[in-house]
């Protein structure tokens, strides 16, 4: 019977007529292709949630097109794609279909403590290695030294690791912070007569975010790299933030044709380093870097950037091209967040002049010696006044919870992972998004003030907690853990956190000392393509009015500013 109904004669009609009419037929069979993917990575879905088992997967997120999976909603609507979900699975982590790979997204910050600090079976690798060729432009000639690395990233290498420890991937910082406070106040005494912000007069600036990021970005370079990158390269800061301004292309992995302007800045950058790399080698011996070796000279800028160049060379595998994309990603590591960051702490702070009017005694006090006046410009600072600041903290941790939105990627490497009732399989990704984190009303329930500073909007005081010693307030981050999380966690945890907060605390301070701002249409709205990738930048331009408060001659003439 069963036979008969597919016998020649019963289909071969059905066979011609789509024949006929092929046109239709392909647009039939293209339109079953998602409707039958999308039934069955939904049966699928049911299926994994109602399983109870211990060790299972988490439930499948459904999906449409087949192979893709969730890539393209992914990559292009990170912000809609993972609120979505959020909605749709609240506390249990989803399984997602990203084209070839297999990501989990944890959606309970109570579990992402926990992973982050396991950095002995899951770490960052797989996916720092997709980043370092992708958006570093990382030849794939030296590609190989990244996957080899099998050394892990705890302090102790894994057993079996031929790596040396003075070559493995990643550093830590130090000495940079007071270098940086130095450089950003030179930067802004500097008096331009041509400049309308120097006259003393109230002057507008359309647009804040760039006249700011533009000067704290130079001081930042100075202090890392020392003045040559930046003389050596006209054009330079300008180039690094349309490099910034490209991520969002970049991380879509549009093909080079599609995004000439994206990958043209990137390559003028790396062009830029590779230059400034070529005169430091000239003038400073990079394997001059150990603990007799000065903390910083003006060709290497902080001797950081000789021990990376030594581990460069000494893999063996990497080119001129590589050792830039290296330092490319450091250089970005030390400035896509922070200075944006710093950016955001102003604007609070100015929008609320109360707020502003409660700071105004620490802020003035960061000024050495104290009652220091205009003849000894620039200005110094005690960075310690205004980061042992309990409100000044507060604002700090408010600013990073609200604007840093990044997924911290885990891979377990060490077989598969366990977390509670579920499995990770090895090799897939673990995402667990910062903005889950900050804006989960159980895990911020004691941070809200019985429900009158809602989670969506900037409070001052949410991190300020009664001290029981002596009936004040202190700064706390109690409680919060896997909730507060803008730097991640574990040994894999930003090694630059303590300059991050540094630059963003003292840039209130320095600004504060030569100008004074008003907002003129409040605090911008964020950028959300950059959802996901980290700082998120306004997504105005952000007009300010804007006086210089110091280093005026009487005539309202701008003066040159001494140099210490
Ligand atoms: C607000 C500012 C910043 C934020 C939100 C931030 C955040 C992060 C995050 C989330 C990671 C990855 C951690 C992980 O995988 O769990 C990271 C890594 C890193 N950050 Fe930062 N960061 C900031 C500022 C800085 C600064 C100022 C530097 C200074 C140089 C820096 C240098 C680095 C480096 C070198 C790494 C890679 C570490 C490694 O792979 O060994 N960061 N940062």
């Amino acid at each position: 019977m069963a036979a008969r109904i597919f016998d020649e004669h019963t289909l071969a009609p059905w066979l011609e007529a789509a024949r006929q009419h092929w046109k239709l037929s392909a647009g039939v069979g293209l339109l079953l292709v998602p409707i039958l993917t999308f039934t069955i990575t939904t049966v699928i879905s049911w299926i994994g949630w109602a399983n109870n088992r211990d060790g299972r997967e988490p439930p499948l997120n459904p999906y449409w097109i087949p192979f893709l999976g969730n890539w393209g909603s992914f990559l292009l609507a990170r912000k809609s794609f993972v609120h979505r979900l959020y909605r749709r699975v609240g506390d249990v982590p989803a399984t997602i279909k990203l084209g070839p790979a297999k990501a989990y997204l944890l959606t309970r910050p109570d579990t992402y403590g926990p992973l982050l600090r396991d950095t002995k079976s899951c770490t960052n690798k797989a996916f720092a290695v997709i980043i370092m060729e992708q958006m570093f432009g990382m030849p794939k000639s030296a590609m190989h030294i990244y996957r080899n690395d099998k050394s892990g990233v705890g302090a102790i290498p894994f057993p079996g690791s031929t790596i040396p420890a003075h070559l493995r991937v990643g550093d830590s910082l130090r000495h940079l912070s007071s270098q940086v406070v130095k450089h950003l106040s030179d930067e802004l005494a500097k008096i331009d007569p041509n400049d309308p912000v120097d006259s003393g007069e109230w002057v507008d600036i359309p647009d804040f975010f760039t006249w700011w990021t533009h000067r704290y970005f130079a001081a930042t370079i100075t202090a890392l790299c020392g003045p040559h990158l930046i003389a050596l390269n006209q054009g330079f800061v300008a180039d690094f933030w349309d490099y910034l301004n490209s991520w969002p292309s970049i991380s879509k992995f549009y093909p080079r044709i599609f995004a000439p302007k994206a990958y043209g800045a990137r390559q003028r950058i790396l062009d830029g380093i590779k230059r400034w790399h070529a005169h430091a080698r000239q003038h400073s011996d990079y394997r001059n870097n150990g603990a007799d070796a000065p903390a910083w000279d003006e060709y290497w800028g902080s001797v950081w950037f000789k021990v990376r160049q030594r581990w460069g060379q000494d893999t063996g595998g990497m080119n001129d091209d590589a050792l830039a994309s290296e330092d490319l990603f450091v250089l970005t590591a030390a400035t896509a967040n922070a200075l944006p960051m710093a950016f955001w702490n102003l604007i609070e702070v100015y929008n609320d002049p109360a707020l502003l009017a409660r700071i105004q005694t620490e802020l003035s006090n960061a000024i050495v010696p104290p009652g220091t006046n205009e003849d000894k410009l620039p200005y110094r600072f005690d960075i310690n006044t205004i980061t042992s600041s309990p409100l000044l903290q507060s604002v700090y941790a408010e600013v990073l919870r609200m604007r840093v939105s990044l997924f911290h990627n885990r891979s377990p490497t060490q077989g598969d992972y366990s977390l509670g009732p579920y499995k990770f399989k090895q090799g897939g990704l673990v995402c667990v998004s910062t903005n889950i984190a900050s804006n989960h009303a159980h895990a911020w329930r004691d941070r809200v003030d019985g429900g009158q500073r809602p989670l969506d909007e900037f409070w001052a005081d949410r991190f300020l907690v009664p001290n029981p010693k002596d009936g004040t307030v202190k700064f706390s981050t109690d409680g919060l853990d896997g909730a507060w999380i803008p730097y991640g966690g574990g040994a894999l945890m930003c090694p630059g956190r303590h300059l991050a907060k540094q630059e963003m605390m003292s840039g209130v301070a320095i600004f504060d000392a030569y100008f004074e701002m008003k907002l003129l249409k409040g605090v911008p709205r964020m950028d959300d393509d950059v959802f996901g990738l980290g700082a998120q930048p306004p997504g105005e331009p952000v007009p300010v009015r804007m006086r210089r408060k110091v280093g005026i001659s009487p005539a309202g003439a701008a003066v040159a500013i001494k140099q210490s």
